[in-house]
């Protein structure tokens, strides 16, 4: 799906060319992943608003950067009621590590996605993880690298910004979509971008509203709108990360 001759904003170009210097793992990791689609299903019939909460120490629209012990982050946000964790694990331009994922993963109880920009299926084996993160708009072969995830027992969430890109996933057998709200080349955020492209999807895939999600009110919307899950990562970073999760868990 990528296509060589689009223009990426520079952050996000420098993103890519960090990520395909990345190193393929020789050995495939295997891992008996927890069901983050489940988590999102038992937390909306338990009557919260099924919430990802992102640990993202910093990222290219984020001034300044969270140093506090990133377990104590992710603690905070299942306290806070969150559903599941996203954890970034890219460290040049978002302080994320393969570290953080594997303490947070081993302190708590919720599935966590393995955030980060990962190009083909080598990148897949850098750490366990309940599931990982598949970027239509970045991938060659997005069919190959759901499979790919798949045999290692990763859950995968494939990302979409566009209707064309939701078809790419559909057809790639992607049963938990997200539909990111932030364009990642331009990195322009509109919570509409997720109304826009949510009807294109069967009723049996479950969606995640991705990015931009800030107060009670954009939760709501994003709920109403057919969002199954929120993944939020900003607003809670912004401030104290419990009841920053628990203003949207219980929006
Ligand atoms: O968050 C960024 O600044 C960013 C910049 C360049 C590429 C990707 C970026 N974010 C990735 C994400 O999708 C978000 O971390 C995630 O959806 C949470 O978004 P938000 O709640 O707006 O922090």
């Amino acid at each position: 799906m990528m296509n060589a001759t689009e223009e990426f904003d520079p952050a996000v170009r420098s993103i890519l060319d960090a990520a395909a210097r990345r190193p393929v793992h020789e050995r495939r990791v295997s891992v008996d992943g927890a069901s983050l689609s489940g988590a999102l299903a038992a937390a909306d019939a338990d009557g919260r608003v099924p919430l990802i909460a992102e640990v993202k120490p910093t990222s290219p629209t984020t001034a300044g950067t969270r140093t506090e012990d990133p377990v104590d982050l992710a603690r905070a946000m299942v306290d806070g009621g969150a559903a599941a964790l996203s954890v970034l694990t890219e460290p040049e331009h978002f302080g994320g590590s393969v570290e953080n994922l594997e303490r947070i993963r081993a302190a708590v109880d919720v599935p966590v996605l393995r955030k980060d920009f990962l190009l083909e299926p080598g990148h897949l084996d850098a750490v366990k993880a309940d599931a990982a993160l598949v970027i239509a708009r970045f991938v060659d072969d997005v069919g190959e690298m759901v499979t790919a995830a798949r045999e290692r027992g990763f859950e995968p969430l494939v990302e979409v910004h566009s209707g064309a890109e939701l078809e790419t996933a559909l057809d790639a057998g992607a049963t938990l979509v997200g539909v990111n709200n932030r364009d990642l080349a331009s990195l322009d955020v509109d919570l509409s971008t997720f109304e826009r492209v949510a009807p294109g999807a069967p009723a049996d895939v479950a969606l995640v509203a991705e990015s931009g999600i800030a107060t009670p009110a954009d939760a709501r919307r994003m709920r109403e709108a057919g969002a199954d899950g929120l993944l939020v990562g900003s607003a809670i970073m912004a401030g104290e990360p419990r009841e920053a999760t628990e203003e949207l868990v219980y929006a």
